[in-house]
C-alpha cells in the first residue's frame, strides 16, 4: 500500500464528504491518523478506501483471467465496472467474495481486513453483499416475507419458525419496502412481480443485512426502459449509505449513475475515469465501445 495511493483514495474520499483531506493537516503535512481505534466489526476507511486490490492474478488451466489487477473503492463510492466479455468483472467479483482464491495479490476490505484470509460466508458477514444477475427470490413467499426472511441469520428450522421481528427490524423492513419502491406491493406473492421488481427484492434482501459494500452483476439486463430508470434513482439513493459496484452492459444505464468508471480488459484495468474520459479513449474504443 504505497502513501500516493493512500492519498488518493483520502481525498476521494474527501471530495465525496466534502472535508479536507484525511490524514493531512492544513499546512498539507501529514496528519497522526494512524493510531485510530476501530471498534470490532467496524471496517477501518482511515485511508480512504473500503475495497483495496492489488497486483491480483488468477489462472484457470494456464489461461490469466485476472492479470495483475490494481483498484481501489473509496467508502460511499458507487463505481461502474465496464468492459469486454471475457475481460475479468465476474472473476474479480468472486475474489472479493472468496468464491475464487487468487493465486497472487492482495485484497483488503479497508485497510485491515484481509479478505483472501476469510472464507466466502465470513466475507458475506463482514458486510459485502453481492447480487448475481438472474434475481433469486423466493417465488412462493411474499415481498414482506422474502424481506423478513433475509434477516434470519441463523437458518434453523426452529428459530425461524419462532422468529419475529423486533421494532428495530421492522423500522428498517418498512424503510427497505420504501426504498425498492414496493412499500404497496408487500403483500403479493414474490413469483407474481415483474422481473424488476424481482431483481429489486432481491437487492431489498441484501439490504436488509446493512451491507457495507455491495456487488452488482448486470442489475438492469432484461430490464423495461422505466424499470431501468428508477433502478438508476435506487442506486443513487443507496450511494454515500453503502459503497457499490456495479458490473453493467447498458451504457445508458451507467450514464445516468456513474462517477468514476474502470474499464477492465483482459484481466486488468485498460482505463480509468468519467464516463465522457473513457469513451474518448482510442484503446477502450478499440476493445469495447467500437464493437
Ligand atoms: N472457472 C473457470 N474455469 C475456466 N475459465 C474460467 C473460469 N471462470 C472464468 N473463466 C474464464 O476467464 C475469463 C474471464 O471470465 P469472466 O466471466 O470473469 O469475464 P466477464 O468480464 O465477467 O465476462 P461477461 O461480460 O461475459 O460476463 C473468460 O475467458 C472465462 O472463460
Amino acid at each position: 500500500m504505497t502513501p500516493d495511493l493512500m492519498d488518493a483514495g483520502a481525498r476521494r474520499v474527501a471530495a465525496h464528504q466534502g472535508l479536507p483531506p484525511t490524514g493531512l493537516t492544513e499546512s498539507g503535512g501529514r496528519a497522526a491518523g494512524f493510531s485510530r481505534l476501530v471498534a470490532p466489526g467496524e471496517v477501518d476507511v482511515a485511508h480512504g478506501r473500503i475495497l483495496y486490490l492489488e497486483d491480483v492474478s488468477v489462472s484457470f488451466d494456464g489461461f490469466k483471467a485476472i492479470n495483475k489487477l490494481s483498484l481501489d473503492i473509496a467508502p460511499g463510492e458507487l463505481r461502474c465496472i465496464i468492459g469486454p466479455n471475457g475481460a475479468g468483472k465476474t472473476t474479480m467479483m468472486d475474489i472479493i467474495t472468496g468464491k475464487t482464491r487468487p493465486d497472487e495479490g492482495r485484497v483488503f476490505f479497508g485497510s485491515t481486513i484481509d479478505l483472501l484470509r476469510h472464507k466466502e460466508a465470513e466475507i458475506a458477514q463482514l458486510g459485502i453483499g453481492r447480487k448475481f444477475q438472474k434475481p433469486t427470490v423466493f417465488e412462493h413467499l411474499t415481498v414482506f416475507e422474502n424481506l423478513e426472511l433475509a434477516l434470519k441469520t441463523d437458518k434453523g428450522v426452529k428459530s425461524s419458525m419462532f422468529f419475529r421481528l423486533d421494532s428495530a427490524q421492522g423500522d428498517r423492513l418498512a424503510e427497505v419496502l420504501h426504498t425498492i419502491h414496493l412499500a404497496d406491493s408487500m403483500s403479493r406473492q414474490a413469483g407474481n412481480l415483474s422481473h424488476g421488481q424481482k431483481q429489486w427484492l432481491e437487492i431489498g434482501m441484501l439490504l436488509m443485512q446493512d451491507p457495507k459494500l455491495l456487488l452488482l452483476d448486470e442489475p438492469v439486463a432484461g430490464m423495461t426502459d422505466e424499470e431501468t430508470a428508477r433502478t438508476a434513482e435506487l442506486f443513487l439513493t443507496l450511494k454515500g449509505r453503502h459503497s457499490l459496484m456495479v458490473v453493467e452492459h447498458d451504457m445508458s444505464f451507467i450514464k445516468a449513475i456513474s462517477e468514476i468508471v474502470t474499464v477492465l480488459c483482459d484481466g486488468s484495468v485498460l482505463a480509468q475515469g468519467t464516463l465522457d474520459q473513457v469513451q474518448a479513449d482510442e484503446r477502450v474504443i478499440e476493445v469495447y465501445l467500437g464493437r
